[in-house]
């Protein structure tokens, strides 16, 4: 027999499917399985015990960790609940020892479940701060609710302050570099990671970031929908967003219409092109070209475990059960409905829509009865859902009083979570089920009642309708079922007439085509995997290869252990947005302020090495900064730190070729109306940005076959720039200058006309070098990096830094998939001045996410909040073990 080895999947999700509590007094953990998420827990459970090709490696937040207390003898808690001695839930901060955290790992993992759950922990006081960005900002946005503050909702924070949105990113971050920590222990090569939903949206890029020279394979699949761009749009972070997200090979959603949405928003938010075709099961898909990499988005509706779930519904218990709800509900119709209590799920538009049945339909009154059990939410306690349950519990009343009698009641309302077996045996029971949100990803209770439906029993559960909003996820999926809009209480009641009065056959054609239309846990996960594979595959064919973002914590603690640093910086498109006039594009008072602070530090040295003139260079940024070296015209002129003078590297250059290319770009501006010549010293360029665009690529190709024709003739090099067209000659470069202050003793004055000296000792040179570029004249300062950075690998092979590199950053800033020979990207100007704050201290580590090291509280490793609370858990320790001895003792 061959042994197949299994691919190894590492599936990040919110939280362990556990509710996790801590016995102190025992010193144990009491697990006990979470509800709701059932679609993804019985992915995971076909993961870890049924699929023959994958392993699974699960890594997951433990949730709020609550604790038993029966006595007193331990309190570390500054907080005064602690001090109670019943036993209860204490939600105050923690603190664990090494050994509980094993243990809980291991109980988790324990031989009968043969799990390899992965905790991460994050114990900070009020556990649930984590949730905070994720819960009140994300989930109400995706579900088209604009709550800018969010602050009605929750209370949260470190120091019982009001949660602030700000303060609830951070978290969100940091929740984030949890996972990646954890995911970069795990990881191995070949593995491919999963990762799922809105609480991760920053994580694929942390893991590209963690393995930058991984073609690591990463998946992500929303759960929840993902909103139009109008709404996405209002998200202050989109972008961080977008860019956390885009660094997946593959992002799946619910439906085509979720994908749709999330490939305008990368469109308009990140200057992405797709291109849309059909995958192999018919689904739309886009090739969107993102930051640095294609990325595949298309849809695949969860399904549930239909095997499971009639083996568990159709039990002798069960039959019992449907029988005594008939027995109570004799000669009635029984609607259905199970739902979270929250704004999305349209209990109310429910009720009302029942409610104007009865009023339209006086004949069904008192031969109908609807069920509704709505199930509590974590926000049980934020206003809006107690101002919800009150909506509820008044709309119950009203219906119950004006068509209710003494002895019956047509709304059955049961605020709770209730058993499997219940939940089963209405699925079963039920005549009708009526499912009304006005906005949800994938309604699985809708795929569990067509499932439970088309099985026949002894109760004849075959061919039951279902009642569903347009606006759920799943209206795309089962097309079939009696399709309603939630907010016209009239059709909603007119569907309840015309559903209850169906006969058996026309129930059992409706039914038919719906059954076959619901995915089983299985096919999902083995689709959305089969696909991730085949998508990375594509990722890695060779001109694809995937740029990863720029690990800006790392970059962070290079720069500040560093002592010799060089910054290059190319101009146009790096430091500034690119506009329509060349004349428009000068520099920002914040940029300004970032490069006087980094001037300001003698261990910089900071060049802008651009394709502009000497006098644009001069008038906008040398006589402002005197610490700025330049560059001009793509290095055919050099302008050393405080030096007033300019060196011309081209002075010996024969410039007859000037006439013929003005000559010609002359004829190609007469063609093309908007576009004109910008004549600088040396180098001409040919812009057509203002030209109709169509028009000005055309002639823009036209133009550079003219010129390619004779440029070999003077040694020249036609470039193609951000709408433009710009010759210059051969010999000078980018790369040329970079090379040259490369190879120098850091901080000392240039002799520009010396030939470049790589006898130079490593200890003279940078030890640090950020070159930032966005066009293809960049290319040459990033390559002639990676050369220099080759020989050195050579020369210097034992002077590398912690990091194993010698502090070099050949960073792309491209808005678009470019292939680069950079090492990392950035997106935009914005982007780069964010990192640039970053290093002069004007901008917070949290505010773009890196590969930051955390401990298990959330802090910054070795942070003095880190230490502290180091301290706290050793004191923790001590007092259990010395409570152990003195309990021991008695
Ligand atoms: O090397 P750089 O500093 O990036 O300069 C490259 C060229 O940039 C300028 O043109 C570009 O930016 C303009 C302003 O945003 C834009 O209108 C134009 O379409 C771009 O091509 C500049 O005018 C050229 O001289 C530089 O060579
Ligand atoms: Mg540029």
């Amino acid at each position: 027999m061959t042994n197949h080895k299994k691919q190894r999947v590492i599936n990040c999700i919110t939280q362990l499917p556990y509710k996790i509590q801590l016995d102190e007094d025992n010193n144990s953990w009491n697990v006990t399985p979470l509800t709701g998420n059932s679609a993804l827990y019985s992915s995971l459970d076909y993961l870890q015990d049924e699929s023959k090709d994958y392993e699974q490696i699960v890594v997951g937040w433990t949730g709020e960790i609550s604790r038993k207390v029966n006595n007193n003898n331990i309190n570390t808690s500054t907080s005064s609940t602690n001090s109670n001695t019943n036993d209860e839930d204490i939600e105050d901060p923690l603190y664990l020892t090494k050994d509980q955290m094993t243990n809980l790992t291991d109980k988790l993992n324990n031989e009968e479940n043969r799990k390899n759950y992965n905790p991460i922990w994050l114990l900070r006081r009020n556990q649930s701060r984590w949730r905070n960005y994720a819960e009140n900002v994300i989930w109400p946005t995706f579900h088209y609710i604009l709550n800018p503050t969010g602050t009605e909702s929750i209370i949260s924070g470190d120091d019982n302050s009001i949660g602030n949105e700000n303060d609830w990113w951070y978290d969100y971050v940091r929740f984030n570099e949890a996972y990646a920590m954890k995911v970069g222990e795990l990881y191995q090569k070949g593995d491919v990671i999963w990762i799922h939903d809105y609480y991760l949206l920053l994580l694929p890029q942390l893991i590209r970031m963690k393995f930058p020279n991984d073609n690591v394979t990463i998946g992500y699949f929303n759960h929840v929908p993902w909103p139009s761009y109008e709404y996405f749009r209002c998200l202050s972070k989109r972008k961080q967003i977008l860019d956390g997200v885009v660094g997946a090979n593959k992002i799946c959603f619910q439906n085509e219409q979720f994908s749709r949405h999330f490939v305008s928003s990368c469109k308009r938010l990140l200057d992405s092109t797709a291109k849309k075709s059909k995958n192999s099961l018919g689904i739309d898909q886009y090739q969107i070209s993102a930051y640095g990499g294609d990325v595949l988005v298309d849809s695949l509706p969860i399904g549930v475990n239909t095997k499971l779930l009639l083996q568990d519904a159709f039990t002798q218990d069960i039959d019992s059960k449907v029988l005594a709800i008939k027995e109570a509900y004799q000669n009635k119709k029984i609607i259905i409905g199970r739902d979270r209590l929250d704004s999305v799920r349209g209990v109310v538009q429910k009720l009302r829509a029942f409610e104007t049945f009865l009023a339209m339909y006086p004949e069904w009154r008192d031969q109908v009865v609807l069920i509704q059990v709505s199930s509590p939410t974590l926000k049980r306690n934020s206003p809006e859902t107690i101002k919800l349950e009150q909506q509820v519990n008044e709309l119950v009343n009203s219906i119950n009083s004006e068509y209710g009698s003494l002895n019956f009641s047509p709304v059955q309302h049961y605020y709770m979570r209730i058993p499997k077996d219940v939940y089963m045996s209405l699925l079963r029971v039920a005549d009708l089920c009526l499912i009304t949100s006005v906005r949800d990803g994938m309604n699985t209770t809708a795929l569990e009642y067509i499932t439970i439906k088309s099985n026949i029993s002894n109760f004849l559960c075959y061919g039951n309708p279902l009642i569903l909003s347009e606006f759920s996820g799943s209206s795309t999926l089962l097309k079939d079922a009696i399709v309603v809009n939630p907010w016209d209480s009239v059709a909603v009641a007119k569907s309840i007439n015309m559903a209850l009065k169906l006969n058996k056959d026309e129930m059992g054609s409706l039914e038919a085509k719906l059954w076959d239309k619901v995915p089983t846990t299985q096919s999902w996960t083995e689709n959305f995997l089969t696909s991730l594979n085949a998508s990375s595959n594509l990722a890695n064919q060779k001109d694809r290869k995937i740029t990863p973002a720029l690990n800006r914590p790392v970059l962070l603690k290079n720069y500040k252990k560093a002592e010799r640093r060089l910054f290059l910086f190319d101009y146009d498109g790096t430091l500034t947005p690119i506009v329509q006039d060349p004349a428009a594009a000068i520099p920002t008072a914040r940029l300004y302020s970032i490069l006087h602070k980094l001037s300001q530090d003698p261990k910089n040295q900071i060049w802008i090495i651009s394709g502009r003139d000497q006098q644009f260079l001069n008038k906008w940024l040398g006589s402002k900064n005197t610490e700025l070296g330049l560059s001009a015209e793509h290095g055919c002129f050099v302008k050393d730190i405080r030096s007033p003078d300019w060196i011309n590297l081209t002075e010996k250059t024969d410039m007859s070729w000037q006439e013929r290319v003005s000559k010609v770009m002359e004829d190609f501006t007469n063609k093309t109306p908007g576009s004109f010549i910008e004549k600088k010293k040396v180098a001409l360029t040919w812009h057509y940005r203002r030209s109709v665009p169509e028009l000005g690529e055309y002639s823009a190709e036209n133009l550079k076959t003219e010129l390619i024709k004779f440029a070999d003739d003077y040694g020249l090099e036609v470039m193609e720039g951000k709408a433009n067209i710009e010759v210059r000659p051969r010999f000078v470069n980018k790369g040329e200058i970079v090379k040259r202050l490369v190879w120098h003793e850091n901080g000392t004055d240039q002799d520009l006309l010396k030939p470049i000296d790589e006898n130079i000792t490593r200890d003279k040179m940078p030890d640090f070098i950020l070159c930032l570029g966005d066009d293809s004249t960049d290319e040459d300062m990033f390559r002639e990096l990676n050369v220099i950075e080759d020989k050195w690998h050579d020369k210097f092979k034992d002077q590398k830094n912690e990091w194993g590199h010698f502090g070099f950053y050949p960073v792309k800033v491209a808005s678009a998939s470019k292939q680069t020979v950079a090492k990392a990207h950035l997106t935009d100007p914005q982007q780069v001045l964010d990192t640039l704050g970053l290093l002069v201290g004007d901008v917070s580590l949290f505010q773009s996410a890196g590969t930051v090291e955390l401990d298990a509280r959330g802090h910054v490793k070795d942070s003095e909040s880190s230490l502290k609370s180091k301290l706290a858990t050793e004191a923790y320790a001590m007092k259990r073990s010395s409570s152990n001895n003195v309990n021991n003792k008695a």
